[in-house]
């Protein structure tokens, strides 16, 4: 019996722009996905009613992760259990988390002896494949923890925030929003264009100010990120009541993660307004938790 587990993420800046190559800057929280796997006599899931073989309706990106490993290995029977502690379907990279996890998991169980970089392709690939469109951002975060900055793929180390998290606790599918701001960009290209090229612009400027701790420009790059994703239609009445909900408890920034149109935002504080602004949140009519970022990727966690 082999256990992995890999990280939920939030995206600082620049959701939705990466998809088009722009820059973005994502970050691993310590919410995690846990997959467990252990032989038997075909591929089957773990559900609350005992095992299923492994439905590709049900559950996509697993079942395309099984796919690639039968390009290379021979897959024999196995049982996959997944327990994940990242709200489904919220922005916070569950998909990702769950997909990276399965691949390292099913690494050690059959001894491909992957790379982290293998690993981080396969699952980009993955989510490209169940998503119709993916950036590697998810999948990356996933993989390395810390904090990454897309596409150039770079690893800019750790810095320990604390950030408050609201869900909307409204289901929203990636592969839906993604295509919906894609159609929006074919209608209006150059206006869509520039708009992702100011969100990249924030992106690259946002990592001198975290760099240098400077959270207050952070938190106002934060909101101005905020106010373009509401422009390309990936927000919601929900979301943007818990963004100014958040604001008005003394937030210094905050914002959509992730895909939008339901799920989560974060709120940047400083510490003394962690709980103000989490209290803030659940008036407002969301979920809102604290979590820390976390240089933690994939590992395995026994064997
Ligand atoms: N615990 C889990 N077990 C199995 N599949 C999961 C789990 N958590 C997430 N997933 C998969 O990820 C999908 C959600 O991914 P997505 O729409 O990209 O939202 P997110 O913002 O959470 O990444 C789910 O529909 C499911 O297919
Ligand atoms: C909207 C997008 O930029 C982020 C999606 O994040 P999530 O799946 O909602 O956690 C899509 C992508 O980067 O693949
Ligand atoms: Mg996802």
């Amino acid at each position: 019996m082999i256990t992995s587990s890999a990280p939920g993420k939030i995206f600082l800046f620049g959701e939705h722009a990466v998809v088009y190559g722009k820059t973005a800057i994502a970050c691993a929280i310590d919410l995690r996905a846990h997959v467990t796997v252990e032989e038997a006599p075909t591929v089957q899931m773990k559900g609350p009613g005992g095992s299923v073989d492994l439905n590709p309706r049900k559950h996509p990106y697993i079942y395309s992760v099984v796919e690639k490993f039968k390009g290379f290995t021979d897959v024999t029977g196995v049982n996959i259990d997944i327990h994940s502690d990242i709200p489904v379907g919220s922005g916070l990279g569950s998909s990702a988390a769950v997909t990276i996890a399965t691949i390292k998991a099913l690494d050690a169980y059959y001894g491909t002896n992957l790379t982290l970089e293998d690993i981080a392709h396969m699952g980009h690939q993955v989510e490209s494949e169940v998503q119709g469109r993916a950036s590697p951002t998810d999948t990356f975060v996933s993989t390395f923890g810390g904090m990454v900055q897309i596409p150039d793929r770079k690893k800019l180390g750790f810095y320990d925030m604390l950030i408050v998290i609201g869900n909307t606790g409204k289901f929203s599918s990636t592969r839906k929003i993604v295509s919906n701001v894609a159609a929006l960009k074919e209608r209006h290209p150059i206006v869509i264009g520039q708009i992702m090229d100011t969100i990249s612009a924030i992106s690259e400027t946002g990592i001198e100010f975290i760099q240098e701790g400077d959270f207050h420009t952070v938190g106002e790059l934060m909101n101005i990120n905020q106010g373009l994703l509401d422009s390309i239609g990936v927000g919601s009445k929900e979301l943007s009541e818990l963004v100014y909900a958040s604001r008005k408890a003394g937030a210094l920034g905050s914002k959509i993660t992730g895909a939008g149109g339901g799920g989560c935002m974060i709120a940047l504080c400083e510490h003394k307004n962690l709980s103000r602004v989490a209290h803030a949140i659940k008036r407002a009519g969301g979920d809102s938790f604290i979590c820390r970022t976390s240089h933690v990727g994939v590992r395995i966690e026994s064997k």
